[in-house]
């Protein structure tokens, strides 16, 4: 479990705000943290990993204190149990991906988590290539893998998928739900887009200006549940989910998302990513503000 109860004070373009976040995370959980650009997502996570000192306020993970300023207890990054994966790779150019994946290794560990990560991140067939050659999603399959090397209990992923095409991210997602099942992770994400939270997170924390100022389901956080009627639309999908008799699928439309009661034979032929149109005709369309 995550406890974190951090300070900062950080210098914005409209001067300085104050960062103050109170967050817990059951030890299993994926949560997402969202918001508008600057609100201090990545600040937040660079607190947790060690790579910032907060002003004031303390970190423990799984009863381990991390830091504390009262107990001026401040554990150096390399001894925090954690993964972190970037926007951008971050691999060694001259290594080929194996390299860069032994590289990671402690002095004390076997190698043969090198192979299974390899095995998990389907890389075999890369495992010689250097990552100029590889594509974006190649190449943070590679960090990814880099990351989960050590075998951390923390991973954080600070927007991993946001340089990478529609049908990669759907891919990658699949990878990163993957390691954080098999390898028992609690991991903390940063994402703008609401298809891959509803898809990735159990929880969702909503920033602004320093603060979590909304927290809850994905589902509620983004207002899905409204009754939608009389109007036809195109969208992905995002999720399918047998719930009972029926099945709930889950449909982007542009920055939104909506559920879709189905029978069994609308499904069978649909899955993650796929584009649909959507029509109703039984109801009278309900306006919302929001
Ligand atoms: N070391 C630092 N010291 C002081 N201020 C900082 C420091 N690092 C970042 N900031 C400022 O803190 C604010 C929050 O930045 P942060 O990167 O945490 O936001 P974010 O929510 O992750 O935004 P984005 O979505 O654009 O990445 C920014 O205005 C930034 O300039």
């Amino acid at each position: 479990m995550i406890e974190l109860n951090v300070h900062k004070t950080l210098q914005s373009a409209q001067g300085s705000m104050e960062l103050h976040v109170e967050l817990t995370v059951e030890k299993g959980q994926f949560i997402t943290l969202y918001g508008e650009s600057g609100a201090g997502k990545t600040s937040t996570l660079r607190m947790l990993s060690g790579l910032m000192p907060p002003d004031k306020g303390s970190i423990t993970v799984n009863g381990t204190v991390w830091f504390d300023r009262e107990r001026k207890t401040n554990l150096n990054p390399r001894h925090r149990n954690i993964g972190y994966v970037f926007q951008d790779y971050a691999l060694f150019p001259n290594m080929t991906v194996s390299q860069n994946l032994e590289f990671a290794l402690d002095r004390k560990q076997d190698k043969t988590v090198v192979e299974d990560l390899i095995a998990t991140m389907e890389l075999q067939q890369l495992r010689h290539r250097k990552p100029g050659t590889l594509s974006g999603g190649q190449k943070q399959r590679v960090a990814l893998a880099r990351a989960l090397v050590r075998q951390p209990g923390v991973l954080l992923l600070d927007e991993p998928l946001s340089a990478l095409d529609s049908a990669m991210r759907q891919k990658l997602q699949q990878y990163i739900l993957e390691a954080h099942k098999k390898y028992g992770l609690t991991t903390i994400l940063i994402s703008h887009d609401i298809g891959e939270i509803i898809k990735l997170s159990d929880k969702v924390y909503e920033m602004q200006n320093g603060k979590i100022v909304r927290q809850g389901a994905p589902p509620d956080m983004f207002g899905l549940g409204k009754t939608s009627a009389k109007f036809r639309f195109t969208g992905e999908v995002i999720r399918i989910q047998k719930e009972d008799v029926v099945y709930v699928v889950t449909i982007r439309i542009g920055n939104d998302a909506v559920k879709v009661i189905a029978d069994q034979s609308e499904v069978s032929h649909l899955q993650p990513g796929d584009k649909v149109a959507v029509a109703s005709k039984a109801f009278n369309p309900v306006i919302q503000k929001i």
